[in-house]
């Protein structure tokens, strides 16, 4: 399915939305769910990401197909590898099959799993029979993945002994690591995080628990981006978020104060408010910590021609796509001077947008879901738009309700 969003000619915005719950919350809280079956789960992401990861818990032998889903390839590997009696093999996409697993696979290994690569060493389809896993103690590279350390996290309290991690090199997308030790907690797990030391104690039962999702701060921050490209004085609120998130993406509330967007926060809602035209001339960050919104980001500054330097950007590469490839080869077809080099993004201010060009997805939601609120500077094409069902099915349909319009081609 390719769309044509033409061109918003009304840029004063006023609407709300209610957006799903937040897909790596989801992820861990079924997987925890699975090994304590007295957690109830509330505002369940409605993703293709948490419906796979659904799929894959109730299976128990066999072929299990994650598709795209990072996070359920990670944690059910994990999973599957400390169940003792399920048989599966672990699969996935194309892409799937070339983004890098080994680190995990090589921790479980040392705890003393049975996991064999298919096909490419390093790489999925993965044929795992499920142990009761003996060890409690392992080191594993932090730079390349916090998912590894995620997976690794969210099977402790049920292992035996717990788990201690030693976390080796600079440590890559902390706060999820961060919500999966909350998410622990909040099930009435112990847990600890000194240095690059992460230690989580064995639990037998958890008591009936209600855990309720906050929504997707990832998915928010395209209308951030609509909100810093409307006009001064539009609204959006957004439901249902928290002032005090697990997500390390609600930094967002703080970067768009940047972008001229004021965010204030009520009783389970945002409100994000144009308040004045940009407040800085030239964006800098270091986005490790918040690796998803890097594309929204630079399509921003791109949309409103501000210059930037995006740094921190080292797991890109290994993502749905290519994504630092991919935002060079799709912005330098609008127009836009951009460089980008193995962890870092700069681009240079600009004054004009190419009309009518056809933005390719690259089987990542997030690109279409980045360069859609250009629709308030130009017309522009997003090919194969269905993509965004990874993270956020709604999202067209949402968009239309902000006025955009738009059409299938
Ligand atoms: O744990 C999670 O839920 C995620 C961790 C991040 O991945 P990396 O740790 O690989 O950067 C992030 O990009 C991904 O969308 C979700
Ligand atoms: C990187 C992402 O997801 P995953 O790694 O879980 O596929 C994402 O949603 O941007």
């Amino acid at each position: 399915m390719n769309l044509n969003l033409s061109l918003l000619q009304e840029k004063h915005i006023n609407q709300e939305i209610q957006i799903t719950g937040s897909k790596s919350e989801t992820n861990r809280l079924l997987l925890l769910q699975a090994l304590f079956p007295n957690i109830q789960i509330e505002n369940l992401s409605n993703s293709d990401d948490g419906s796979v990861m659904q799929l894959g818990l109730s299976k128990n032998s066999g072929m299990v197909d994650i598709h795209h889903a990072g996070t359920a390839m990670r944690f059910l590997t994990a999973y599957f590898a400390s169940q003792e009696g399920k048989n599966v093999v672990l699969t996935g996409s194309t892409r799937m099959k070339e983004r890098p697993i080994k680190v995990l696979v090589e921790a479980l290994r040392d705890l003393g799993a049975d996991i064999v690569y298919e096909n490419n060493e390093g790489y999925p389809p993965l044929r795992i029979s499920g142990k009761k896993l003996k060890g409690y103690k392992v080191s594993l590279p932090a730079n390349i993945s916090s998912q590894y350390i995620s997976a690794l996290l969210l099977i402790a309290p049920s292992l035996k002994y717990g788990l201690e991690l030693l976390l080796v090199g600079k440590i890559t997308s902390v706060p999820y690591i961060k919500m999966t030790l909350s998410l622990l907690e909040s099930i009435g797990a112990t847990t600890s995080f000194e240095g690059n030391t992460i230690k989580v104690e064995p639990k037998e039962r958890v008591g009936d628990t209600l855990m309720v999702v906050e929504s997707d701060w990832s998915s928010a921050s395209y209308f951030y981006s609509i909100a810093a490209l409307s006009d001064v004085g539009s609204q959006i609120k957004l439901g249902s978020y928290k002032a005090s998130s697990l997500q390390g993406d609600s930094v967002l509330s703080k970067l768009y104060e940047d972008f001229g967007v004021e965010t204030t926060f009520s009783e389970n809602q945002i409100t994000l408010t144009k308040t004045k035209e940009t407040a800085s001339a030239y964006i800098e960050y270091d986005l490790s910590n918040a690796p998803d919104t890097a594309q929204t980001i630079a399509v921003t500054c791109f949309g409103m021609g501000l210059g930037c330097h995006l740094t921190g950007l080292h797991t890109l590469p290994i993502k749905e796509t290519d994504r630092l490839d991919a935002l060079r080869v799709e912005l330098t077809k609008l127009g836009a001077e951009v460089d980008t080099d193995e962890n870092s993004l700069t681009l240079r201010p600009s004054n004009g947008i190419v009309e009518n060009v056809a933005i390719d997805t690259y089987n990542d939601h997030r690109m279409a879901m980045a360069f859609a609120p250009l629709a308030l500077r130009t017309s522009l094409f997003i090919n194969d738009a269905e993509v965004v069902s990874k993270s956020y099915p709604d999202f067209w349909n949402d968009l239309k309700t902000l006025g955009i319009n738009i059409k299938e081609v």
